[in-house]
């Protein structure tokens, strides 16, 4: 539909602009008809972008096969490229786009640069470090909503190692980080309760320091790293490439300084994203299948095993397919996802639909996610009629008969894709700016539309 005024002009002020139209998706509902399907999704958006920056790091050009193609990998090749990396798309045998070749980066240029971050965490966490190889002031900023997002441990220990970093006292994007043509490296101390990618960012960088690195993490009041496997992927894939990791004692991690080894590596699907479609299976009382399930991995995603089966459905990894079977009645849960806090949103979808109340705890840190979570799902599960409530960490969620209506995204793909589960079985369910999926996977309308005109496959 047309809007009903002509386009503001860009000179007026902010006020007089009208509010942001996006997109309404009504969301496919299925009624009492059970989604019956089988389906792969695209790579890993974890692994994608940890290869990524590695191979920018490496001793020689590496290949990623069947990578992520979405707006957060995106991101993180254009920052690689504006640090001095080449990265090409090449055919390969993936489902969902080429293959991606990278020539590492040569670290002498000195002509500025400006990294466009978008809502990625993964790239405004990740890749400052990496500046600080080089000799380069490289300036980074983000949306709106990552200019909000939790940043200071990065920046105060990129001051721990000596840089200069030009932020005008916020600690959050955007920022400037003075390059200084390479880091001695040592020991850190910094807290990362609000965000494991503190974490794994100063991880992946530690074997390029001269002398390495020692983190600590003193989380405050005692509190730990949240979001756990996902360190655990950055020491695995660190240790593939050859780097020396101990992390033998608790929150503690010493890398040895020492090359990243160049790589030819296949990204596994992003079992996260899978994570809707295996609700879809739940909420419905179906059958979803997800095809070439790694037997063993570091993602987050993993957890489907033991988070589905709490609301009462069958859950079964045999022959590499993980099938799940939805129950004839979803109950709620009480479950800590401190370890997974990224399937939140999915579990929570789930949440509202069942007939017993639920608690999901351990996810305070939710709050500095691509929006505060914890507030979006419970505005948007109301907004339909439900009952859920904040906790200090984490929700309350309680039955209540659900009613059609708009379900907001707040430009975060996982409330978008909450809302299509939630869409499956209230009927009348529009999910505002469904296009903001294509953070981590653009298929998504395709690959949902799929899902639901399906009955075979499984
Ligand atoms: O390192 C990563 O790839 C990620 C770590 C987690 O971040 P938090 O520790 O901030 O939850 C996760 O939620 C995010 O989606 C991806
Ligand atoms: C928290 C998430 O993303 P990011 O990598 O931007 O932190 C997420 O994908 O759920």
């Amino acid at each position: 539909m047309n809007p009903p005024e002509a386009p503001v002009p860009a000179a007026l002020p902010d006020a007089a602009e009208p509010a942001p139209q996006h997109e309404l998706w009504p969301a496919p509902f299925v009624g009492d008809r059970p989604v019956v399907a089988s389906l792969t999704v695209p790579g890993s958006k974890s692994l994608t972008n940890r290869y990524l920056l590695l191979a920018a790091l490496a001793d020689g050009p590496c290949r990623l096969r069947s990578p992520l193609h979405s707006r957060d990998s995106r991101l993180m090749v254009e920052a690689l490229r504006a640090l001095g990396a080449r990265v090409e798309e090449v055919e390969g045998a993936g489902d969902f786009g080429p293959d991606l070749v990278v020539t590492p980066a040569s670290w002498d240029d000195t002509e500025p640069v400006t990294v466009d971050c978008g809502l990625a965490g993964t790239v405004m966490r990740f890749v400052p470090p990496v500046a600080a190889l080089g000799r380069r002031a490289v300036t980074f900023d983000g949306d709106p909503g990552a200019r909000v997002r939790p940043m200071g441990p990065v920046v105060e220990a990129l001051r721990g190692l000596g840089l200069r970093v030009e932020d005008e006292g916020r600690g959050r994007l955007p920022f400037t980080v003075h390059g200084a043509g390479g880091v001695r490296g040592g020991e850190l101390v910094i807290d990362a309760t609000a965000s494991s990618q503190f974490v794994s960012a100063l991880l992946l960088v530690g074997a390029r320091f001269e002398e390495g690195l020692v983190l600590r993490h003193r989380g405050a009041d005692g509190r730990g790293v949240p979001s756990m496997p996902h360190v655990e992927m950055t020491v695995e894939v660190l240790r593939e490439l050859g780097v020396d990791v101990d992390d033998s004692v608790p929150d503690e991690w010493r890398v040895a300084p020492g090359p990243v080894r160049a790589f030819d590596v296949e990204i596994e699907q992003d079992l996260s994203n899978a994570g809707p479609f295996l609700a879809a299976a739940v909420v419905t009382g179906g059958r979803v299948s997800v095809p070439r399930w790694p037997e063993r991995t570091t993602q987050g995603g993993d957890h489907w095993k033991q988070i589905l089966p709490a609301f009462g459905a069958e859950a079964e990894l045999a022959g590499g397919t993980f099938t799940v079977g939805g129950p004839a009645v979803v109950t709620g849960v009480d479950l800590d996802l401190s370890e997974a806090g990224e399937l939140a949103p999915t579990v929570a979808a789930i949440c509202a639909v069942a007939t017993t109340p639920s608690r999901l705890r351990g996810i305070a840190h939710l709050r500095g996610h691509e929006t505060d979570r914890l507030a979006a799902l419970v505005a948007e599960i109301n907004r339909l009629g439900g009952d859920a409530e904040e906790t200090e960490d984490g929700l309350v969620v309680r039955p209540a008969p659900l009613h059609g209506g708009t379900f907001r995204s707040y430009e975060d793909h996982r409330m978008a894709t909450a809302g299509a589960v939630v869409g499956l079985v209230v009927p009348d369910v529009l999910v505002e700016n469904i296009a903001t999926t294509a953070k981590t996977l653009p298929e998504f309308p395709r690959l949902w539309a799929e899902l639901v005109g399906t009955d075979r496959g499984a």
